[in-house]
């Protein structure tokens, strides 16, 4: 099962190497505002799965909100140590 940090090292090769087709490489050319926009979006469908739909569901896209998040780290050039001393 990928853990946090295996996302984080899988998505940081991705926006090294620069494969053709990802969509990681994609969203990083976005910008810093086009992934804060898709990380508000991908918070609103958390809320309304936790409110309205399964716990599987609801895990679902709380992934995807943690994976927005990500790319926002890699864009930033934010590590997770950065994020978790503020835990
Ligand atoms: N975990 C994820 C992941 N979670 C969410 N997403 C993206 O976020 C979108 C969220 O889906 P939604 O249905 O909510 O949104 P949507 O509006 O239908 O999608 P879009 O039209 O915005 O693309 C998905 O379409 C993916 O583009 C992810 N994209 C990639 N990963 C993982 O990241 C790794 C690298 O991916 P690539 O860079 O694409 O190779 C792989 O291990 C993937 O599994």
């Amino acid at each position: 099962m990928k853990t946090f940090d295996d996302l984080f090292v899988e998505l940081s090769e991705k926006a090294r190497t620069r494969p053709a087709g990802s969509g990681t490489v994609r969203e990083l050319d976005a910008g810093v505002h086009a992934i804060g926009k898709k990380i508000v979006e991908e918070a609103a469908e958390v809320w309304m799965a936790a409110e309205y739909q399964s716990d599987e569901e609801t895990a679902e896209e709380i992934s995807q909100l943690v994976y927005h998040l990500q790319v926002l780290m890699l864009a930033k050039g934010l590590e997770p140590a950065d994020v978790y001393r503020h835990l």
